[in-house]
């Protein structure tokens, strides 16, 4: 008989902020095991699926018992016996179990976890690497974005954009990118310094420096390019996340923004004149309140041949409501992150409707992360084209860069074709 999973047991460990998350061990009939460890959101969708929280006193109400015991139980007893080889069936049958249309009975937490430890356990049974297993071969590496200045809720500091990040434009490797990118990172943190802020760091490793403005934040990166040797728009661009959900007033329509309040219109304005001032962005996720979709129809019409415009709490990586965007046009590019929709199956969907309709897909870490490094790998096998993991500090998010580094190797050594996302001519 073939292999079949045994058991699927989960337990609490914690994430980088030190709150309590779910990790799953898959383990077959054979003994061979494999694991997986869920992130978690701060600036979270509302449509995104329940990860499940117990509440009451115990590590303030943060605790995941709930999410561990269903894992351990039903979820065990609906998974026993089944072929790990079969994703959607795994997936789907916990969808099922589950009933809810957003996971808030057994918690995404508890599902996704489950559905990542059983990819690593089927690629660890036939002995090949997660990318392999769930990619095959003709495989990219996604272009790296990482997230250098923190603001909005990642950082205790007045910058209202949440995220400034850079990303390696002119590179022939991965390594040779993110080479570049630390040598920025190293520049920035001297440049800083210098001018008097301070240098310690947000949730996602990036500075935190009190400035007071997107403007003085995107200067000190230009500033820092530049005297790493680099040119601003030609070999390091600049994207970033304001994450407007956070500063959207629902009453008024209209968003607080750094200490004035502007309607949608003076909002598509303000950014449309960043890019002009500062020409190295290339990319804004979430300009737009994820309640504000006409805005983002509005901005897509008026900047998408300009530039990215990354849907990522409007959409929540949920293949539904990406069919909606695609169609009223609604961005040019997906976010994507497991946890948002809670399994390998629909987040696997998810990308192929936007890749479909000529979508951009970044694939994203989460705020509050764990030592996993699917993602990297999960980049690699969709041939994602991009993927943001935080800056060159704090080790939950540059393993994800050194398992690329890691994969560009691999993929060296097998005689695969190595292609560097987007200089490559063959780009989608
Ligand atoms: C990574 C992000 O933050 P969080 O995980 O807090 O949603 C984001 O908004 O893109
Ligand atoms: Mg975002």
């Amino acid at each position: 008989m073939s292999v079949y999973i045994d058991k699927v047991k989960a337990r609490e460990v914690f994430d980088s902020r030190g709150n309590p998350t779910v990790e799953v061990d898959v383990i077959l009939s054979d003994g061979v095991r494999g694991r997986a460890e869920v992130p978690s959101g701060a600036s979270t969708g509302e449509k995104e699926a329940v990860e499940l929280r117990d509440g009451g006193s115990r590590l303030e109400g943060k605790g995941v018992l709930k999410a561990v015991d269903n894992v351990n139980t039903e979820i065990n007893d609906a998974l026993h016996g089944k072929d790990p080889f079969n994703q959607a069936d795994i997936d789907n049958t916990m969808i099922k179990l589950d009933g809810t249309p957003n996971k808030s009975r057994l918690g995404a937490n508890a599902i996704l976890g489950v559905s990542m430890a059983t990819a690593r356990a089927a690629a660890n049974e036939q002995g090949v690497p997660l990318y392999r297993y769930l990619g095959g071969t003709d495989l990219e590496i996604p272009q790296t974005f990482h997230n250098v200045i923190n603001g909005g809720v990642h950082a205790q500091n007045d910058i209202d954009t949440q995220e400034f990040l850079i990303t390696p434009i002119k590179r022939t490797t991965t390594r040779e990118g993110i080479e570049m990118i630390a040598n920025t990172y190293h520049t920035l943190k001297k440049v800083l310094h210098d001018a008097g802020y301070d240098t310690g760091l947000g949730d996602e490793g990036g500075f935190a420096p009190n400035l007071k403005t997107t403007e003085d934040a995107v200067k000190m990166l230009y500033k820092a390019i530049e005297e790493a040797g680099y040119k601003p728009g030609v070999d390091i661009a600049i994207a970033i996340d304001p994450a407007s959900s956070e500063f959207y007033d629902e009453k008024t329509g209209n968003y607080n923004f750094e200490g004035s309040e502007k309607t949608p219109k003076e909002m598509a304005d303000y950014y449309e004149n960043l890019v002009k001032e500062f020409p190295a962005i290339i990319s804004i996720e979430d300009p737009f309140s994820e309640d504000d979709w006409d805005s983002f129809v509005k901005f897509t019409k008026r900047m998408g041949g300009k530039i990215q415009i990354v849907d990522d709490d409007l959409v929540v990586t949920n293949p539904e409501i990406i069919r909606k965007a695609v169609k009223d046009g609604a961005g040019n590019a997906i976010l994507i992150k497991l946890n948002q929709i809670g399994t390998v199956t629909e987040t696997l969907e998810a990308m192929r409707v936007a890749r479909k309709n000529n979508f951009k897909t970044m694939i994203s870490h989460r705020s509050g992360e764990t030592g996993d490094t699917f993602i990297s790998d999960f980049a690699v096998a969709t041939n994602a084209g991009e993927m943001k993991s935080g800056a060159m500090a704090r080790s939950e998010r540059v393993e994800k860069y050194n398992q690329l580094l890691r994969i560009e190797e691999e993929l060296g050594e097998a005689g695969d074709r190595i292609s560097v996302y987007p200089n490559d001519v063959d780009k989608d």
